[in-house]
């Protein structure tokens, strides 16, 4: 049977391309969530979120009246739900949201209709949301490892980059967890409606698992890195320089260090893994900690910073301008969500008694929880009065700017712009 009507529940970053890639392709979509806000920028054709070429895409769907949101579960062939998931307390995976989500498609569930859970989640969660619908439908059989129900149920994580989601979308393998194999075959029908790349078929806690696997792999990768320049600048050494060279080995491939890891994936998902083995997963935690750390270690050399300036300059500390580069969580995107570029500069302007100056050209003004304590500058004029530079994110912009037109010799470089 092909799928006429497919519901997105959760209009988030994923959600809201993922309801619009299918709407593109003729599909019905009906967009679920919970944000007013949302569905009705939506239906106007509009986007809330910054996704490049994905507010092209939405307009049309909704002008062809392919994509249509709203609050309210409707009936749909195929859900899918791409609902937050975030940790609580000490790093507790937090389902509340997919509960949610469950809870409200079961009443329009009927026999014959897929579920697709696509939020980042915990090993075992697709068995629990299974568990949540079932005890809302006593009257439908739902799939259990080695059963297959009337239902359809699989897990399938979603793994694009965020600045790049269009194309990954399309194009990236997709790892297709169900419940029991017929659920497999039946999600990987669903997204051969637009994937050009590979459905994967493997059961669901692998899946799960996979995709907590791909972010702490990184994690741990961009730890390593932020060891190394935590040496490094112990020993005198280029931290970049080394990379590169060591990265000249053919089975070496290091990443980059920078101000810590931001975004809300790559500093969440590891815990997930952490939560349910605490005992093993030994070296996912420690990368954890040393990313978290970062920023507190940049904090420490701005300050150090700060002192050799005041003891060279004979100045006093509320007459120094420390200029901040960058507050994105990583360079040419203008999402600030857990950045650790914000945490430095937000903590550099909350301890500085003099000005605290931000450069970044991806907003048109600061953060409220600056209060009034920092100032958005433009590039010049921080390069040319500021006393202290502090470069925390890679933006092309930053890259390009001639390197004579840097003479502060107090700059602490977290991204090797400025070496
Ligand atoms: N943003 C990213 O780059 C990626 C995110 N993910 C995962 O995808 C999931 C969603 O993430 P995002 O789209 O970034 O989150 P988001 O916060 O941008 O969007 C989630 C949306 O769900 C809505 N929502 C919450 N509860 C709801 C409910 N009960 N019913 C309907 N709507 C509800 C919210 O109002 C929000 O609009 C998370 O598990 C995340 O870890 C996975 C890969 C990449
Ligand atoms: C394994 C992997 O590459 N996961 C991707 C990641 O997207 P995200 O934009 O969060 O990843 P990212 O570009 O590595 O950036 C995360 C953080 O890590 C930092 N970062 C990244 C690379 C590096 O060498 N050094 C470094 O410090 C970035 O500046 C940023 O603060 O997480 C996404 C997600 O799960 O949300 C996932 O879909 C994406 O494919």
């Amino acid at each position: 049977m092909s799928f006429t009507t497919i519901s997105v529940i959760g209009l988030g970053y994923i959600g809201l391309p993922t309801a619009a890639v299918f709407a593109s392709r003729g599909k019905k979509v009906i967009g679920v969530d919970i944000n007013s806000h949302a569905v009705d920028t939506i239906n106007r054709g509009n986007i809330h979120i910054v996704e490049p070429e994905l507010g092209d895409v939405v307009r049309e769907a909704v002008q062809q009246g392919n994509l249509r949101a709203t609050t309210r579960p409707e009936a749909a062939d195929a859900f899918l739900i791409a609902v937050p998931t975030p940790f609580v307390d000490d790093h507790q995976p937090d389902l509340r949201y997919v509960q949610a989500a469950a809870l409200a498609i079961a009443p329009v569930l009927k026999a014959g209709d897929l579920v697709i859970l696509e939020s980042t989640s915990p090993v075992g969660a697709t068995e629990q949301m299974t568990q949540w619908l079932a005890d809302a439908r006593p009257d439908l059989r739902f799939p259990q490892p080695g059963n297959d129900g009337d239902v359809f149920i699989a897990y399938c994580p979603e793994r694009v980059l965020p600045g790049k989601v269009m194309i990954e979308l399309l194009e990236n393998d997709r790892v297709i967890g169900g419940i029991t194999p017929a659920c497999s075959a039946r999600a990987s029908e669903l997204y051969r409606i637009f994937l050009q790349g590979e459905c994967v078929e493997t059961n669901a806690r692998t899946a799960e698992m996979c995709k907590l696997t791909e972010n702490s792999f990184r994690d741990v990768n961009i730890a390593f890195a932020n060891e190394l320049s935590l040496i490094c600048a112990e020993q005198g050494i280029d931290v970049w320089e080394l990379i590169a060279l060591a990265n000249r080995h053919p089975r070496v491939n290091i990443l980059q260090p920078g101000p810590g890891v931001g975004g809300h994936c790559i500093a969440v998902d590891p815990w997930f893994i952490v939560a349910q083995n605490p005992q093993q997963a030994r070296l996912i935690r420690t990368a954890r900690e040393v990313n978290d750390a970062k920023p507190g270690w940049v904090l420490d050399r701005v300050k150090q910073s700060l002192a050799e300036c005041l003891t060279a300059s004979g100045k006093r500390a509320s007459d120094i301008t420390i200029a901040c580069f960058g507050l994105a969580f990583k360079p040419n995107i203008d999402d600030l969500r857990e950045s650790p570029a914000m945490t430095v500069a937000q903590r550099i302007a909350e301890w500085h008694s003099g000005s605290t100056w931000v450069v970044e050209p991806h907003i048109a003004e600061l953060p409220s929880r600056f209060a009034d304590r920092a100032t958005l500058v433009a590039t010049p004029e921080a390069l040319q009065h500021a006393d202290i530079l502090v470069m925390l994110v890679d933006h092309a912009q930053f890259r390009a700017i001639d390197g004579s037109q840097v003479t502060q010799p107090w700059i602490v470089d977290t991204k090797g712009v400025w070496r």
